[in-house]
């Protein structure tokens, strides 16, 4: 069987860290197991449909590594949509209804009085033709139910009928469709919700494996049994926790929070926000993996945590900095570049300061201080100013390199008796600005003598 999975968001906002885990589970399982990725924009809400959102998710998962091998847009699929209810309708199993908000709320507080379970109580196939001729003479638009399975040969008398199914996360699952309504999948304006294309979608692109967020676990109780309506074999299911901000809130697109966008340009690398975003909330350790193959080596769904998994920021920072530690510079060339750190240098200078830096772009701050001089006038005492001036006059004559540090700072100790902290941290400051940074053997050479002069105090 070839596996095929897919990403469904709505394009109603911008993704965040919770989609992004749902698209790289799908992602790393494609990858694991030589399967083909679709991305599918949920687009059939035309009012909360925006095309630039769909447009900003296809980027982000570019961003993220994630590429799609098919995309495809639902709003331009309802040949499929419209085929699939015809056949339901020719099984007798989408019958329309024709309650409105109010009687179906009436029916369902009655229904508690009378200690029944709340759902819909399939009133609607007791109508008759010419009752359904008369609601329509009067104006009212049938919505349209899926009759569930749960029944034997009447659909009055409901029974346990419990639909199963092995989770890649979760395990065994069960879903008593006894407790619930016949969903409807077509609404009075003839729109759809989201069941019927959704699973008419994914018979039509053959998927294999549906990977999503546990907030789906019970509808897939009644996807099943649409699967099975519509002829096809249920896919394979996989729900994964939910993730929530630091302090336990929910995501939510139209929030914003928590966007790949707004990581992306808080200069975060995208492999650090996938490897958070896949192994967070689960029991494997989170690393920052340096490619999606290292990813999918740790990537596990029956590893997954079922409760709901807090993303941390300072994490990510973490994550982050190990990452950025191990960049070669041809990894970042062009975003170093559009800081403005080119030239024969800028490879040495990475080498230099990676090891220090969260972030690519603070590697603006080191540049300034290679290139202009000191971050900030150093908070030298008297007596240091007068060391570090002395020690300027044992600054060895160039060609400069690594070992150039060294050999400076033995002669300064030989002449001052200066040792450790009290002998380095003051050329430190009087040489950046900074009590912390890149090893000074690294950067002296950047310098160069003539730089290194202009730092006398
Ligand atoms: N907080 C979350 N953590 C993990 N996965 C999530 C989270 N929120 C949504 N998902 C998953 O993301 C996928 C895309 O869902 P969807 O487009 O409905 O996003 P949403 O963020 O729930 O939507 P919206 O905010 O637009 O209502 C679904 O598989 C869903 O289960």
């Amino acid at each position: 069987m070839t596996v095929t999975v897919r990403f469904a968001p709505s394009p109603t906002g911008y993704i965040h860290i919770g989609n992004t885990r749902t698209a790289l589970f799908n992602w790393l399982f494609a990858l694991k197991n030589g399967g083909r990725f679709v991305l599918r924009f949920d687009d059939t809400d035309v009012e909360r449909s925006k095309s630039e959102y769909a447009e900003a998710i296809a980027t982000d998962l570019d961003w993220l590594g994630v590429k799609p091998d098919r995309v495809e847009h639902q709003s331009k699929r309802f040949a499929v949509y419209d085929a699939a209810v015809e056949k339901l309708k020719s099984a007798g199993l989408l019958y329309p209804c024709y309650e409105t908000t109010e009687e179906l709320e009436r029916r369902r507080k009655l229904r508690l009085t009378r200690r029944l379970p709340p759902i819909y109580g399939r009133e609607a196939l007791k109508q008759t033709d010419a009752e359904r001729t008369a609601f329509e003479a009067e104006g009212r638009k049938a919505h349209w139910r899926f009759l569930l399975p749960n029944f034997k040969d009447d659909p009055f008398s409901p029974v346990r009928t419990e639909v199963h199914w092995d989770d890649l996360v979760r395990g065994p699952q069960t879903v008593d469709l006894a407790s619930m309504s016949d969903p409807v999948l077509v609404r009075e304006d003839g729109t759809y919700l989201y069941t019927l294309p959704s699973v008419a979608d994914d018979i039509d692109m053959g998927i294999s494996h549906i990977i999503r967020g546990d907030d789906h676990v019970t509808n897939t109780g009644a996807q099943i049994a649409l699967f099975q309506a519509l002829g096809a074999e249920p896919p394979e299911f996989g729900h994964h926790n939910l993730l929530t901000t630091i302090s336990g809130e929910g995501l939510s697109k139209r929030s914003g929070s928590l966007s790949v966008g707004s990581l992306r340009e808080a200069g975060y690398e995208p492999m650090a926000v996938a490897s958070l975003a896949v192994l967070i909330g689960s029991s494997e350790n989170v690393i920052a993996a340096a490619d999606m193959q290292v990813l999918a080596e740790h990537f596990d769904p029956a590893a997954t945590s079922k409760s709901s998994a807090k993303f941390d920021p300072a994490e990510l920072d973490t994550l982050n900095r190990a990452l950025v530690h191990t960049l070669d510079f041809e990894a970042v060339r062009g975003r170093l570049a559009a800081l403005g750190i080119e030239g024969e240098s800028a490879e040495a200078f990475w080498i230099a300061v990676r090891g220090n830096l969260g972030r690519v772009s603070d590697a603006s701050l080191w540049w300034k201080i290679v290139n202009e001089g000191v971050h900030s006038t150093p908070d030298l005492s008297e007596e240091d100013i007068a060391f570090v001036r002395q020690a300027f006059d044992f600054l060895p004559p160039e060609p400069w390199d690594r070992q150039t540090w060294k050999i400076w700072t033995d002669a300064v100790k030989e002449a001052s008796g200066r040792k450790g902290k009290t002998l380095f941290m003051p050329l430190r400051l009087a040489l950046t600005g900074l009590s912390s940074g890149p090893e000074l053997a690294d950067l002296l050479p950047l310098f160069g003598r003539e730089g290194t002069l202009g730092r006398r105090p």
